[in-house]
């Protein structure tokens, strides 16, 4: 037993996220048998006291077979379609799955402005609170049939992760058809199982490749989850779903990727990761320096541009004089406010427009520096 796996076994409150290679079968429809097996090990974790929420893909893939169709269809408003029915599908799978312990289940679809907005955000936070209090299994999936390309997330991958720290969990599992992380393509001879993640460097020269016929995000989003849920000091265990009792008992299978310590608050990963800014903010370089460097707010006098259409409390995007997006904020002023402020100081702005001008533009508790600007 690896010790630092311990906190697989012991975690109180679980999301295990499964993939759709691993619900259905190459006909479009599910695979009864490998649900119940799941459900098995879900169940026996549940009874155990463990509560547990489950993020289940497939509903796409498992509307196929109900619709004749052969293959994924590529544009959304079939994929749409094969969602639609295929959800109540995979749904009415999991609560007879489930009931065959006595246990009940409640549908959550969420769409990626859920997350995204402060106000719906708290709102699944409680929804999901509530369901797990009244030992309710949360069988989550994102909501195909509203969500349009733009805004949506594609993969669960990620909406796993955020599902994990939105609901405070101790660990994220993620099941799919592969045993583990490896160096490469794993169907290539000497392809090796990356049995450990401390950090970035330990997935330098990792070829992330693409997902099987149904899946979507293949390695990439599963990796991108695995860096939200460890950066907000979730561990992480990948692997495929035929492990996934020995994953859940914390044995040496898959891949273990460690949390990395760092607790930033939920509000500010909510906005790293699960908003996209409303507008933008042009800054100049001292004020880029001193938000960036510094962690000082945002005051009027350093922004020299204002682009999009959104309203005091939307997340925008600060970039700097190149252009490159260096920071995330919730902004203070609506877009329309804010061209009358730019240049001017806050004292001149209180003086001239009334002490309520007299704030930053974006508060340095509400500012977030993205990774890419490292
Ligand atoms: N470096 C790698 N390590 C492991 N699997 C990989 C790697 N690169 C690509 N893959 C592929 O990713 C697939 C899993 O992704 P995907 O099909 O999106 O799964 P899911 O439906 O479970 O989300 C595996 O079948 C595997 O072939
Ligand atoms: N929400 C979609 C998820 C799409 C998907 O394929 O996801 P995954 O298998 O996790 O890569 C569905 O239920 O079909």
């Amino acid at each position: 037993m690896d010790s630092a796996r311990d906190r697989i076994r012991t975690a109180s409150r679980l999301v295990v996220k499964v993939g759709s290679s691993s619900l259905t079968t190459p006909q479009g429809t599910i695979d009864v048998d490998r649900v119940d097996a799941l459900v098995d090990v879900l169940a026996a974790r549940r009874k155990a006291g463990t509560q547990v929420v489950l993020v289940s893909s497939g509903a796409i893939a498992a509307g196929l077979g109900p619709l004749g169709l052969s293959a994924r269809p590529r544009d959304l408003a079939t994929q749409q379609a094969a969602a639609s029915v295929g959800q109540g599908v995979l749904v009415a799978r999991y609560t007879s799955s489930f009931a065959r312990y006595g246990l009940r289940v409640g549908q959550v679809l969420l769409t990626a402005d859920d997350m995204m907005r402060r106000s719906h955000h708290v709102n699944a936070q409680r929804t999901l609170g509530r369901l797990l209090e009244l030992g309710i299994v949360p069988v989550v999936n994102e909501n195909d049939t509203v969500a349009t390309d733009e805004i949506r997330f594609g993969d669960n991958d990620r909406l796993a992760a955020l599902v994990a720290h939105l609901t405070h969990a101790d660990a994220l599992v993620l099941l799919s058809d592969v045993d583990a992380l490896y160096d490469g393509d794993p169907r290539r001879p000497g392809a090796r199982r990356l049995g450990d993640v401390r950090g970035p460097e330990d997935l330098v020269g990792v070829e992330l490749g693409k997902g099987g016929a149904v899946g979507t995000g293949g390695m990439v989003t599963k990796v991108q989850a695995a860096r939200i849920a460890t950066g907000a000091g979730v561990p992480v265990v990948l692997t495929a779903a035929a492990h996934a009792a020995q994953a859940l008992a914390g044995a040496d299978v898959g891949t273990y990727f460690h949390p990395d310590g760092r607790h930033p608050g939920t509000r500010l990963l909510w906005l790293a990761h699960a908003t996209t800014g409303r507008g933008r903010l042009h800054l100049d370089s001292g004020a880029v320096d001193a938000v960036v460097e510094r962690r000082k707010s945002l005051l009027p006098a350093g922004v020299t541009a204002v682009e999009g259409e959104f309203a005091a409390g939307d997340p925008v995007d600060l970039c700097g004089p190149l252009g490159r997006v260096v920071a995330r904020g919730l902004v203070n002023f609506d877009a329309g406010e804010i061209p009358g402020l730019l240049g001017r100081s806050t004292r001149e702005l209180a003086a001239s427009l009334g002490p309520e001008y007299e704030r930053e533009l974006i508060h340095r508790d509400d500012i977030v520096i993205l990774e890419s600007h490292h």
